[in-house]
Protein backbone atom coordinates (compact mmCIF):
# COMPACT_ATOMS: atom_id res chain seq x y z
CA UNK A 1 0.00 0.00 0.00
CA UNK A 2 1.58 3.44 -0.72
CA UNK A 3 1.76 5.66 2.12
CA UNK A 4 0.14 9.04 3.24
CA UNK A 5 3.64 10.93 1.85
CA UNK A 6 3.64 9.20 -1.13
CA UNK A 7 0.26 9.85 -2.72
CA UNK A 8 0.47 13.71 -1.11
CA UNK A 9 3.70 14.08 -3.43
CA UNK A 10 2.37 12.57 -5.91
CA UNK A 11 -0.98 15.13 -5.58
CA UNK A 12 1.53 17.78 -5.16
CA UNK A 13 3.19 16.86 -8.47
CA UNK A 14 -0.40 17.23 -10.08
CA UNK A 15 -1.47 20.13 -9.41
CA UNK A 16 2.07 21.79 -10.19
CA UNK A 17 2.80 22.70 -6.59
CA UNK A 18 6.70 20.99 -7.02
CA UNK A 19 8.42 24.56 -5.54
CA UNK A 20 8.41 24.46 -1.70
CA UNK A 21 9.13 27.19 0.54
CA UNK A 22 9.95 26.47 3.71
CA UNK A 23 12.08 26.35 6.86
CA UNK A 24 11.82 23.15 8.98
CA UNK A 25 11.93 21.68 12.57
CA UNK A 26 11.94 18.07 13.34
CA UNK A 27 8.72 17.43 13.19
CA UNK A 28 8.77 18.53 9.11
CA UNK A 29 11.41 16.34 7.96
CA UNK A 30 9.52 13.27 7.29
CA UNK A 31 7.41 15.20 4.60
CA UNK A 32 10.49 16.30 3.35
CA UNK A 33 12.01 12.85 3.46
CA UNK A 34 12.25 11.65 -0.70
CA UNK A 35 10.87 14.78 -2.24
CA UNK A 36 10.41 13.63 -5.89
CA UNK A 37 12.51 15.11 -9.11
CA UNK A 38 11.28 18.04 -10.18
CA UNK A 39 10.59 19.43 -6.72
CA UNK A 40 12.69 22.22 -5.28
CA UNK A 41 12.78 23.21 -2.05
CA UNK A 42 13.38 27.27 -1.43
CA UNK A 43 15.32 27.78 2.28
CA UNK A 44 14.21 30.84 3.87
CA UNK A 45 16.02 31.65 7.36
CA UNK A 46 13.15 33.32 8.41
CA UNK A 47 9.25 32.03 8.40
CA UNK A 48 8.87 36.20 7.61
CA UNK A 49 10.73 35.40 4.77
CA UNK A 50 9.69 32.14 3.44
CA UNK A 51 5.96 33.69 3.31
CA UNK A 52 7.60 37.39 1.52
CA UNK A 53 9.01 35.28 -0.93
CA UNK A 54 6.43 32.72 -1.46
CA UNK A 55 3.73 35.32 -1.70
CA UNK A 56 5.61 36.79 -4.16
CA UNK A 57 6.46 34.02 -6.56
CA UNK A 58 2.31 32.90 -6.34
CA UNK A 59 1.62 36.46 -7.29
CA UNK A 60 4.13 36.85 -9.97
CA UNK A 61 2.90 32.92 -11.31
CA UNK A 62 -0.54 33.56 -10.67
CA UNK A 63 -0.53 29.89 -9.24
CA UNK A 64 -1.26 27.95 -5.63
CA UNK A 65 2.23 27.60 -3.65
CA UNK A 66 3.54 25.69 -1.17
CA UNK A 67 4.80 26.65 1.72
CA UNK A 68 6.00 24.07 4.82
CA UNK A 69 6.40 25.91 8.28
CA UNK A 70 7.59 24.57 11.48
CA UNK A 71 5.09 24.00 13.84
CA UNK A 72 3.41 26.60 16.41
CA UNK A 73 6.58 29.07 16.50
CA UNK A 74 7.20 28.71 13.26
CA UNK A 75 3.66 29.41 12.15
CA UNK A 76 3.51 31.85 14.44
CA UNK A 77 6.17 33.82 12.93
CA UNK A 78 4.92 33.71 9.31
CA UNK A 79 1.75 35.55 10.46
CA UNK A 80 3.07 38.83 9.78
CA UNK A 81 3.64 37.97 6.53
CA UNK A 82 0.53 36.28 6.25
CA UNK A 83 -1.82 39.01 6.83
CA UNK A 84 -0.52 40.44 3.37
CA UNK A 85 -0.99 37.37 1.89
CA UNK A 86 -4.59 37.25 2.64
CA UNK A 87 -4.87 40.96 1.38
CA UNK A 88 -3.38 40.60 -1.72
CA UNK A 89 -5.50 37.31 -2.08
CA UNK A 90 -2.60 35.39 -2.65
CA UNK A 91 -3.48 31.35 -2.64
CA UNK A 92 -0.45 30.03 -0.38
CA UNK A 93 -0.98 26.27 1.12
CA UNK A 94 1.02 25.98 4.26
CA UNK A 95 1.45 22.46 5.63
CA UNK A 96 2.90 22.56 8.69
CA UNK A 97 4.18 19.79 10.94
CA UNK A 98 3.21 18.85 14.48
CA UNK A 99 3.45 16.05 17.03
CA UNK A 100 2.26 12.99 17.04
CA UNK A 101 -1.21 12.72 18.05
CA UNK A 102 -0.66 11.00 21.68
CA UNK A 103 1.80 13.96 22.50
CA UNK A 104 -0.83 16.53 21.46
CA UNK A 105 -3.09 16.67 24.58
CA UNK A 106 -0.28 16.36 27.17
CA UNK A 107 1.27 19.58 25.34
CA UNK A 108 5.16 17.32 24.58
CA UNK A 109 7.30 19.57 23.62
CA UNK A 110 6.68 20.65 20.20
CA UNK A 111 3.39 20.19 20.06
CA UNK A 112 0.84 23.06 18.12
CA UNK A 113 -1.66 23.16 20.79
CA UNK A 114 -5.00 23.50 18.57
CA UNK A 115 -2.67 24.48 15.63
CA UNK A 116 -5.61 25.05 13.31
CA UNK A 117 -7.17 27.87 15.67
CA UNK A 118 -3.62 29.47 15.87
CA UNK A 119 -3.65 30.28 12.23
CA UNK A 120 -7.58 32.06 12.49
CA UNK A 121 -9.08 34.42 11.20
CA UNK A 122 -6.06 35.34 8.86
CA UNK A 123 -6.03 31.92 6.59
CA UNK A 124 -9.38 31.29 4.81
CA UNK A 125 -9.26 27.53 6.00
CA UNK A 126 -7.35 25.49 8.76
CA UNK A 127 -7.29 21.70 9.61
CA UNK A 128 -5.99 19.16 11.39
CA UNK A 129 -7.06 15.83 10.11
CA UNK A 130 -8.41 13.01 12.51
CA UNK A 131 -6.44 10.21 11.32
CA UNK A 132 -3.41 9.95 8.88
CA UNK A 133 -5.92 8.12 5.71
CA UNK A 134 -7.40 11.32 5.91
CA UNK A 135 -3.84 13.28 5.03
CA UNK A 136 -4.52 13.17 1.28
CA UNK A 137 -7.82 13.93 1.62
CA UNK A 138 -7.45 17.23 3.18
CA UNK A 139 -4.04 18.14 1.58
CA UNK A 140 -6.26 18.42 -1.70
CA UNK A 141 -9.31 20.24 0.20
CA UNK A 142 -6.31 22.66 1.39
CA UNK A 143 -5.03 23.56 -2.26
CA UNK A 144 -8.96 23.50 -3.41
CA UNK A 145 -9.60 26.00 -0.79
CA UNK A 146 -6.55 28.27 -1.76
CA UNK A 147 -7.33 28.25 -5.08
CA UNK A 148 -11.29 29.01 -5.23
CA UNK A 149 -11.36 31.49 -1.99
CA UNK A 150 -7.60 33.02 -3.19
CA UNK A 151 -6.57 33.26 0.33
CA UNK A 152 -3.85 31.05 2.22
CA UNK A 153 -4.78 28.04 3.56
CA UNK A 154 -3.73 26.20 6.62
CA UNK A 155 -2.80 21.58 6.98
CA UNK A 156 -1.31 20.95 10.24
CA UNK A 157 -0.26 17.37 10.37
CA UNK A 158 1.36 14.54 13.24
CA UNK A 159 4.89 13.61 11.74
CA UNK A 160 3.99 10.12 11.88
CA UNK A 161 0.94 10.28 9.47
CA UNK A 162 3.58 10.71 6.44
CA UNK A 163 4.82 6.86 6.76
CA UNK A 164 1.13 5.19 7.56
CA UNK A 165 -0.05 3.41 4.88
CA UNK A 166 -3.18 4.51 3.10
CA UNK A 167 -6.13 2.37 1.34
CA UNK A 168 -7.18 2.58 -2.20
CA UNK A 169 -10.13 5.39 -1.42
CA UNK A 170 -7.24 7.21 -0.52
CA UNK A 171 -5.90 7.59 -4.10
CA UNK A 172 -9.30 8.86 -5.41
CA UNK A 173 -7.98 12.37 -4.66
CA UNK A 174 -5.21 11.49 -7.48
CA UNK A 175 -7.07 12.55 -10.14
CA UNK A 176 -9.78 15.66 -8.62
CA UNK A 177 -10.18 18.20 -10.51
CA UNK A 178 -12.21 21.63 -8.73
CA UNK A 179 -13.43 24.16 -11.56
CA UNK A 180 -15.34 27.35 -11.08
CA UNK A 181 -17.18 29.45 -14.31
CA UNK A 182 -17.66 33.15 -12.85
CA UNK A 183 -19.14 34.63 -16.04
CA UNK A 184 -22.30 36.45 -15.69
CA UNK A 185 -24.86 35.02 -17.92
CA UNK A 186 -28.91 35.54 -19.03
CA UNK A 187 -30.61 38.08 -16.22
CA UNK A 188 -27.59 38.93 -14.48
CA UNK A 189 -25.52 40.16 -17.93
CA UNK A 190 -28.51 42.04 -19.48
CA UNK A 191 -28.22 44.22 -16.15
CA UNK A 192 -24.62 44.99 -16.16
CA UNK A 193 -24.70 45.92 -19.55
CA UNK A 194 -27.46 48.03 -19.39
CA UNK A 195 -26.07 49.74 -16.13
CA UNK A 196 -23.19 50.56 -17.59
CA UNK A 197 -24.29 51.19 -21.15
CA UNK A 198 -26.99 53.90 -19.65
CA UNK A 199 -24.45 55.96 -17.58
CA UNK A 200 -23.68 59.06 -18.17
CA UNK A 201 -20.25 60.07 -16.64
CA UNK A 202 -19.05 56.51 -15.59
CA UNK A 203 -16.25 56.06 -13.27
CA UNK A 204 -13.61 53.31 -13.30
CA UNK A 205 -12.23 51.67 -9.69
CA UNK A 206 -9.85 49.22 -10.58
CA UNK A 207 -8.43 46.56 -7.83
CA UNK A 208 -5.20 45.02 -7.69
CA UNK A 209 -7.15 41.54 -8.97
CA UNK A 210 -7.02 42.99 -12.33
CA UNK A 211 -3.69 43.05 -12.38
CA UNK A 212 -3.10 39.82 -10.87
CA UNK A 213 -5.71 38.28 -13.51
CA UNK A 214 -3.55 39.58 -16.22
CA UNK A 215 -6.24 42.26 -16.92
CA UNK A 216 -4.20 45.38 -17.36
CA UNK A 217 -4.19 45.53 -21.11
CA UNK A 218 -8.01 44.80 -21.18
CA UNK A 219 -9.00 47.73 -18.36
CA UNK A 220 -7.25 50.39 -20.35
CA UNK A 221 -9.51 49.08 -23.65
CA UNK A 222 -12.74 49.56 -21.48
CA UNK A 223 -11.71 52.65 -19.72
CA UNK A 224 -10.76 54.39 -22.87
CA UNK A 225 -14.30 53.11 -24.20
CA UNK A 226 -16.14 54.72 -21.60
CA UNK A 227 -13.88 57.50 -21.62
CA UNK A 228 -14.43 58.50 -17.98
CA UNK A 229 -11.56 58.72 -14.81
CA UNK A 230 -9.80 55.57 -13.59
CA UNK A 231 -8.36 55.13 -9.88
CA UNK A 232 -6.90 52.44 -8.20
CA UNK A 233 -8.69 51.39 -5.06
CA UNK A 234 -7.58 52.88 -1.81
CA UNK A 235 -4.48 50.54 -0.31
CA UNK A 236 -3.34 49.18 -3.55
CA UNK A 237 -0.58 46.46 -3.32
CA UNK A 238 -0.49 45.95 -7.37
CA UNK A 239 -0.82 48.65 -10.14
CA UNK A 240 -3.77 47.90 -12.58
CA UNK A 241 -3.60 50.29 -15.29
CA UNK A 242 -0.83 52.58 -16.88
CA UNK A 243 0.08 55.16 -14.12
CA UNK A 244 0.65 57.90 -16.87
CA UNK A 245 -2.20 57.03 -18.92
CA UNK A 246 -4.80 60.67 -19.69
CA UNK A 247 -7.34 58.62 -18.02
CA UNK A 248 -5.83 57.52 -14.88
CA UNK A 249 -6.41 59.86 -11.67
CA UNK A 250 -4.16 57.78 -8.98
CA UNK A 251 -4.94 55.78 -5.89
CA UNK A 252 -8.07 57.03 -4.29
CA UNK A 253 -7.71 58.56 -1.36
CA UNK A 254 -8.41 56.12 1.23
CA UNK A 255 -11.20 58.00 3.26
CA UNK A 256 -14.59 58.28 3.17
CA UNK A 257 -15.03 61.37 2.89
CA UNK A 258 -12.43 62.48 0.18
CA UNK A 259 -13.28 58.89 -2.16
CA UNK A 260 -16.91 60.41 -1.62
CA UNK A 261 -15.97 63.87 -3.56
CA UNK A 262 -13.45 62.17 -5.82
CA UNK A 263 -17.13 60.74 -7.30
CA UNK A 264 -18.87 64.05 -7.10
CA UNK A 265 -20.83 63.95 -10.25
CA UNK A 266 -20.72 60.56 -11.54
CA UNK A 267 -23.80 58.55 -11.81
CA UNK A 268 -22.21 55.23 -11.86
CA UNK A 269 -19.01 54.48 -9.97
CA UNK A 270 -17.83 50.55 -11.79
CA UNK A 271 -15.55 48.39 -8.73
CA UNK A 272 -13.74 45.85 -10.69
CA UNK A 273 -11.28 43.59 -8.98
CA UNK A 274 -11.49 45.71 -5.43
CA UNK A 275 -12.77 45.41 -2.14
CA UNK A 276 -15.27 48.71 -1.49
CA UNK A 277 -13.29 49.99 0.19
CA UNK A 278 -9.53 49.32 2.17
CA UNK A 279 -10.07 53.25 4.17
CA UNK A 280 -7.14 53.57 6.00
CA UNK A 281 -7.78 57.49 7.56
CA UNK A 282 -10.70 57.71 9.40
CA UNK A 283 -12.11 60.71 7.62
CA UNK A 284 -15.97 60.44 7.88
CA UNK A 285 -18.79 61.63 5.61
CA UNK A 286 -21.37 60.14 3.19
CA UNK A 287 -20.10 57.12 1.17
CA UNK A 288 -21.56 58.22 -2.28
CA UNK A 289 -22.62 61.60 -3.43
CA UNK A 290 -26.37 62.21 -4.24
CA UNK A 291 -27.20 60.80 -7.59
CA UNK A 292 -23.97 58.33 -7.57
CA UNK A 293 -24.77 54.85 -7.39
CA UNK A 294 -21.73 51.78 -7.26
CA UNK A 295 -21.47 48.39 -8.70
CA UNK A 296 -18.65 46.32 -7.37
CA UNK A 297 -17.52 43.23 -8.98
CA UNK A 298 -15.41 40.91 -7.44
CA UNK A 299 -14.62 36.96 -7.29
CA UNK A 300 -14.25 37.70 -2.99
CA UNK A 301 -17.96 36.73 -1.98
CA UNK A 302 -17.15 38.45 1.22
CA UNK A 303 -15.65 41.77 0.00
CA UNK A 304 -19.00 41.73 -2.08
CA UNK A 305 -21.15 40.81 1.36
CA UNK A 306 -19.21 43.11 4.01
CA UNK A 307 -18.96 46.42 1.43
CA UNK A 308 -21.20 49.22 3.39
CA UNK A 309 -22.51 50.12 0.19
CA UNK A 310 -23.59 50.17 -3.52
CA UNK A 311 -24.81 47.28 -5.41
CA UNK A 312 -22.54 43.70 -5.88
CA UNK A 313 -22.10 41.24 -8.39
CA UNK A 314 -20.20 37.70 -7.07
CA UNK A 315 -18.08 37.04 -10.37
CA UNK A 316 -14.43 37.08 -12.70
CA UNK A 317 -13.78 40.70 -13.19
CA UNK A 318 -12.20 39.78 -16.60
CA UNK A 319 -14.54 38.03 -17.46
CA UNK A 320 -16.96 41.13 -17.06
CA UNK A 321 -14.32 43.75 -19.02
CA UNK A 322 -14.89 40.87 -21.88
CA UNK A 323 -19.04 40.97 -21.44
CA UNK A 324 -18.88 44.92 -21.54
CA UNK A 325 -16.29 45.36 -24.46
CA UNK A 326 -18.13 42.63 -26.27
CA UNK A 327 -21.68 44.70 -25.79
CA UNK A 328 -20.29 48.15 -25.90
CA UNK A 329 -17.44 47.96 -28.58
CA UNK A 330 -14.06 49.47 -28.71
CA UNK A 331 -13.58 53.39 -28.42
CA UNK A 332 -13.96 55.03 -31.69
CA UNK A 333 -10.94 57.42 -30.52
CA UNK A 334 -7.48 57.00 -28.96
CA UNK A 335 -7.50 58.47 -25.43
CA UNK A 336 -4.57 61.08 -26.01
CA UNK A 337 -0.62 61.28 -24.80
CA UNK A 338 0.35 59.64 -21.49
CA UNK A 339 1.01 62.27 -18.96
CA UNK A 340 4.76 63.53 -18.96
CA UNK A 341 7.14 62.72 -16.35
CA UNK A 342 8.18 66.24 -14.19
CA UNK A 343 11.54 66.85 -13.48
CA UNK A 344 12.83 65.33 -10.28
CA UNK A 345 12.67 67.79 -7.00
CA UNK A 346 16.22 67.64 -5.44
CA UNK A 347 17.21 67.72 -1.49
CA UNK A 348 20.14 69.83 -0.16
CA UNK A 349 22.97 68.44 0.61
CA UNK A 350 24.88 65.24 0.04
CA UNK A 351 21.76 62.76 -0.02
CA UNK A 352 19.66 62.33 -2.89
CA UNK A 353 15.95 62.91 -3.15
CA UNK A 354 14.26 60.31 -3.48
CA UNK A 355 12.49 61.18 -6.89
CA UNK A 356 15.97 61.59 -7.94
CA UNK A 357 15.99 57.41 -7.07
CA UNK A 358 13.15 57.03 -8.95
CA UNK A 359 14.03 58.81 -11.91
CA UNK A 360 17.11 57.26 -12.26
CA UNK A 361 15.34 53.47 -12.19
CA UNK A 362 12.56 55.11 -14.63
CA UNK A 363 15.51 56.01 -17.19
CA UNK A 364 17.67 53.04 -16.49
CA UNK A 365 16.08 50.62 -15.73
CA UNK A 366 14.27 48.32 -19.30
CA UNK A 367 10.44 49.20 -19.81
CA UNK A 368 9.46 45.77 -18.60
CA UNK A 369 11.20 46.16 -15.46
CA UNK A 370 9.12 44.66 -12.56
CA UNK A 371 9.27 46.71 -9.04
CA UNK A 372 8.45 45.72 -5.58
CA UNK A 373 8.41 48.75 -3.21
CA UNK A 374 8.88 49.19 -0.18
CA UNK A 375 9.59 52.35 1.60
CA UNK A 376 6.74 54.09 2.98
CA UNK A 377 7.47 57.59 3.46
CA UNK A 378 8.75 57.84 -0.58
CA UNK A 379 4.78 57.01 -2.50
CA UNK A 380 4.23 60.26 -3.39
CA UNK A 381 7.71 60.46 -4.75
CA UNK A 382 7.62 57.04 -6.52
CA UNK A 383 3.90 58.03 -8.56
CA UNK A 384 5.25 61.62 -9.28
CA UNK A 385 8.26 59.99 -10.95
CA UNK A 386 7.51 56.49 -12.50
CA UNK A 387 5.76 55.80 -15.56
CA UNK A 388 4.58 51.62 -15.83
CA UNK A 389 2.34 50.21 -18.58
CA UNK A 390 3.14 46.73 -18.68
CA UNK A 391 0.96 44.06 -16.36
CA UNK A 392 3.10 42.79 -13.25
CA UNK A 393 4.50 45.96 -12.99
CA UNK A 394 4.33 46.92 -9.28
CA UNK A 395 3.77 45.39 -6.02
CA UNK A 396 3.61 46.47 -2.43
CA UNK A 397 2.57 44.80 0.93
CA UNK A 398 -1.33 44.17 0.31
CA UNK A 399 -2.16 44.82 4.27
CA UNK A 400 1.05 47.16 4.70
CA UNK A 401 3.28 44.65 6.40
CA UNK A 402 6.67 45.46 6.28
CA UNK A 403 8.54 41.88 5.36
CA UNK A 404 7.29 41.87 2.20
CA UNK A 405 9.52 43.90 0.07
CA UNK A 406 13.06 42.20 0.31
CA UNK A 407 11.09 38.52 0.49
CA UNK A 408 8.65 39.83 -2.07
CA UNK A 409 11.33 40.64 -4.81
CA UNK A 410 13.10 37.45 -4.31
CA UNK A 411 10.35 35.60 -5.03
CA UNK A 412 8.80 37.06 -8.09
CA UNK A 413 12.72 37.63 -9.35
CA UNK A 414 12.82 33.56 -9.27
CA UNK A 415 8.75 33.29 -10.85
CA UNK A 416 10.38 35.43 -13.67
CA UNK A 417 13.51 34.76 -14.37
CA UNK A 418 13.80 36.76 -17.62
CA UNK A 419 12.09 39.82 -16.67
CA UNK A 420 14.22 42.59 -14.81
CA UNK A 421 13.17 42.82 -10.91
CA UNK A 422 13.82 45.72 -9.01
CA UNK A 423 13.27 45.79 -4.90
CA UNK A 424 13.05 49.70 -3.96
CA UNK A 425 13.71 48.54 0.13
CA UNK A 426 13.78 51.64 2.39
CA UNK A 427 16.17 51.03 5.50
CA UNK A 428 13.78 50.64 8.03
CA UNK A 429 11.66 47.60 6.05
CA UNK A 430 14.78 46.00 4.91
CA UNK A 431 15.52 44.28 8.84
CA UNK A 432 11.85 42.53 8.55
CA UNK A 433 13.07 40.35 5.65
CA UNK A 434 16.40 40.89 5.41
CA UNK A 435 17.56 37.23 5.48
CA UNK A 436 15.78 36.93 2.17
CA UNK A 437 18.82 38.10 0.87
CA UNK A 438 20.49 34.79 1.89
CA UNK A 439 18.08 32.89 -0.26
CA UNK A 440 18.83 35.01 -3.49
CA UNK A 441 22.35 34.40 -2.73
CA UNK A 442 22.05 30.90 -2.49
CA UNK A 443 19.93 30.36 -5.95
CA UNK A 444 22.00 33.44 -7.75
CA UNK A 445 18.61 35.48 -8.34
CA UNK A 446 19.15 37.78 -10.87
CA UNK A 447 17.70 40.53 -8.57
CA UNK A 448 18.74 44.29 -7.64
CA UNK A 449 17.74 46.07 -4.39
CA UNK A 450 17.67 49.95 -4.33
CA UNK A 451 18.48 50.53 -0.49
CA UNK A 452 16.76 54.04 0.25
CA UNK A 453 18.96 54.88 3.50
CA UNK A 454 17.31 57.99 5.77
CA UNK A 455 18.43 56.95 8.69
CA UNK A 456 14.76 56.51 9.86
CA UNK A 457 11.14 55.29 9.58
CA UNK A 458 10.36 58.04 8.06
CA UNK A 459 6.45 57.37 7.37
CA UNK A 460 6.23 57.49 11.13
CA UNK A 461 7.80 60.81 11.37
CA UNK A 462 5.40 62.42 9.01
CA UNK A 463 2.49 60.30 11.29
CA UNK A 464 4.16 61.62 14.38
CA UNK A 465 3.60 65.15 13.10
CA UNK A 466 0.21 64.57 11.83
CA UNK A 467 -1.05 63.07 15.17
CA UNK A 468 0.57 65.43 17.14
CA UNK A 469 3.56 63.67 18.53
CA UNK A 470 6.01 64.96 16.60
CA UNK A 471 9.02 63.99 19.63
CA UNK A 472 7.50 59.67 19.70
CA UNK A 473 10.31 58.25 20.48
CA UNK A 474 11.92 55.04 18.30
CA UNK A 475 11.46 56.67 14.80
CA UNK A 476 14.90 56.99 14.13
CA UNK A 477 17.65 54.16 12.74
CA UNK A 478 21.00 55.69 12.48
CA UNK A 479 24.13 53.89 11.54
CA UNK A 480 22.98 50.96 9.54
CA UNK A 481 25.08 49.44 6.80
CA UNK A 482 23.08 47.15 4.19
CA UNK A 483 26.39 47.04 2.12
CA UNK A 484 28.01 45.07 4.71
CA UNK A 485 24.71 43.32 5.79
CA UNK A 486 24.55 41.92 2.47
CA UNK A 487 27.57 40.64 1.74
CA UNK A 488 27.69 38.84 5.02
CA UNK A 489 24.55 37.24 3.40
CA UNK A 490 26.60 36.89 0.03
CA UNK A 491 25.38 39.38 -2.08
CA UNK A 492 27.73 41.92 -3.54
CA UNK A 493 26.74 45.50 -2.28
CA UNK A 494 27.53 49.03 -3.02
CA UNK A 495 27.06 52.45 -1.95
CA UNK A 496 26.35 55.20 -4.02
CA UNK A 497 26.91 59.08 -3.67
CA UNK A 498 25.32 60.66 -6.72
CA UNK A 499 23.01 60.58 -9.17
CA UNK A 500 25.84 59.51 -11.97
CA UNK A 501 27.23 57.13 -10.01
CA UNK A 502 23.39 55.03 -9.37
CA UNK A 503 23.01 55.24 -13.05
CA UNK A 504 26.36 53.93 -13.59
CA UNK A 505 25.32 51.05 -11.14
CA UNK A 506 21.93 50.44 -12.62
CA UNK A 507 23.16 50.48 -16.54
CA UNK A 508 24.79 46.85 -15.71
CA UNK A 509 22.91 43.77 -16.19
CA UNK A 510 23.06 41.86 -13.30
CA UNK A 511 23.70 38.23 -13.28
CA UNK A 512 23.38 37.64 -8.90
CA UNK A 513 21.57 39.30 -6.66
CA UNK A 514 23.15 43.01 -5.90
CA UNK A 515 22.70 45.80 -2.95
CA UNK A 516 22.74 49.56 -4.01
CA UNK A 517 22.73 51.78 -1.08
CA UNK A 518 21.72 55.37 -1.19
CA UNK A 519 21.63 58.25 1.32
CA UNK A 520 18.08 59.78 0.38
CA UNK A 521 16.76 62.72 2.26
CA UNK A 522 13.29 62.78 4.41
CA UNK A 523 10.41 63.24 2.52
CA UNK A 524 6.35 63.36 2.94
CA UNK A 525 4.32 60.00 2.02
C1 LIG B 1 5.56 44.47 10.38
C2 LIG B 1 5.41 45.96 10.55
N1 LIG B 1 5.96 46.56 11.61
C3 LIG B 1 5.83 47.91 11.78
C4 LIG B 1 5.12 48.67 10.89
C5 LIG B 1 4.94 50.14 11.12
N2 LIG B 1 5.60 50.99 10.10
C6 LIG B 1 6.95 51.30 10.10
C7 LIG B 1 7.91 50.77 11.12
C8 LIG B 1 7.33 52.15 9.08
C9 LIG B 1 8.68 52.74 8.75
C10 LIG B 1 9.29 52.12 7.51
O1 LIG B 1 10.57 52.71 7.34
P1 LIG B 1 11.33 52.58 5.96
O2 LIG B 1 12.73 53.01 6.23
O3 LIG B 1 11.15 51.26 5.38
O4 LIG B 1 10.62 53.61 5.00
P2 LIG B 1 10.50 55.19 5.13
O5 LIG B 1 11.70 55.70 5.88
O6 LIG B 1 10.46 55.68 3.70
O7 LIG B 1 9.23 55.45 5.85
S1 LIG B 1 5.94 52.50 8.13
C11 LIG B 1 4.89 51.56 9.10
O8 LIG B 1 3.64 51.42 8.91
C12 LIG B 1 4.52 47.98 9.79
N3 LIG B 1 3.76 48.67 8.88
N4 LIG B 1 4.69 46.66 9.63
CA1 LIG C 1 13.79 54.88 6.21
Amino acid sequence: MPSVRRVSHEFLERQGLTTVFGNPGSNELPFLAGLPDGFRYVLGLHEGAVVGMADGYAQATGRPVLVNLHAASGSGNAMGALTNAVASRTPLVVVAGQQVRPAIGPEANLASVDAPALMKPLVGWAAEPACAGDVPRALAQAVFEARLQRRPTYLSVPYDDWSADVDDNALAVLDRRVLRAAVPGGEQRRWLVEQVASARRPALVLGGDIDSAGRFDDAVRLAERLGGPVWAAPSQFRLPFPNRHPLFRGVLPAGIAPVSAAFEGHDLVLVLGAPVFRYHEHLPGRYLPEGTRLIQVTEDASAAARAPMGEALVADPGAVIDVLLEALGAADRPAGPYRPVPEPLTAEGPALHPEQVFAALREEMPEDTAYVVESTSTNAAWWRQTDLRRQGSYYFPAAGGLGFGLPGAVGVAMAQPGRPVVGVIGDGSANYGITALWTAAQHRVPLTVVLLRNGAYGALRWFGGLLGVPDAPGLDIPDLDFTRIAEGYGVRAQHVGSVAELRAALAETPEHPRLIQVDTALTTP
